[in-house]
């Protein structure tokens, strides 16, 4: 298991030890003691949820206000994504940036996304099953996002832009500067 960590403070990259044999491969996609050996944090996921979809969707960004804040360690179980992390911690000195790495079912990478992020991925292979594990409970009342093509945060989502599907719900987030 190996760690990376990105430009973001706290958002680093992590690439588990994947043992190949004539069968297929072998690997460990979490391990609560190895990951607070090589992270240093002791948080407890919580739950863990999955998603399904098509090349095109794009799910974010994504995050949850208050005392609900999560983070997130995901991962790409089958397909491909890219996967955008955007710091939203107001003291940080890379607020408003972005982190974006390629998740897919081959290279098993995970990304960690820590609190006080959005995040949010677009999918670029069609049956994308997306998995991820959240250190804090889903709380409806605390959702909140920022429009994906946000152009302050200026992300290539590696998408035409008539191939981009939203919930109707993402359809209607705002830029980050609207929300601060
Ligand atoms: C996120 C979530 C949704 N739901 C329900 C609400 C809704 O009826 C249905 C689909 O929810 P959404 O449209 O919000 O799903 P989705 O757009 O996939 O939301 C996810 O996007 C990615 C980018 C994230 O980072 C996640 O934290 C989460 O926000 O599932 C839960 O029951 N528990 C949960 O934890």
């Amino acid at each position: 298991m190996k760690l990376t960590e990105t430009h973001l403070e706290g958002c680093f990259i992590i690439e588990p030890t994947v043992f190949g044999d004539d069968r297929g491969n072998f690997f460990e996609s979490f391990n609560a003691q190895k990951f607070q050996e090589l992270t240093g944090l002791n948080l407890v996921f919580v739950q863990d949820n999955q998603s399904f979809s098509q090349r095109g969707v794009l799910r974010g960004l994504h995050f949850q206000q208050g005392n609900y804040a999560q983070a997130k360690l995901v991962r790409v179980i089958k397909g491909k994504v890219l996967d955008v992390a955007v710091d939203i911690r107001p003291e940080s000195n890379t607020f408003g940036q972005a982190f974006s790495i390629e998740l897919s079912g081959e290279n098993n990478k995970q990304l960690f996304v820590p609190r006080g992020f959005a995040h949010g991925f677009s999918v670029l292979e069609n049956d994308t099953i997306f998995a991820y594990k959240c250190d804090n409970y889903y709380n409806k009342e605390s959702e909140s996002g920022i429009i994906f093509n946000d152009p302050s945060l200026n992300i290539d989502w590696r998408l035409n832009e008539n191939e981009v599907l939203l919930s109707d719900k993402d359809k209607e987030l705002k830029s980050l500067k609207e929300l601060i």
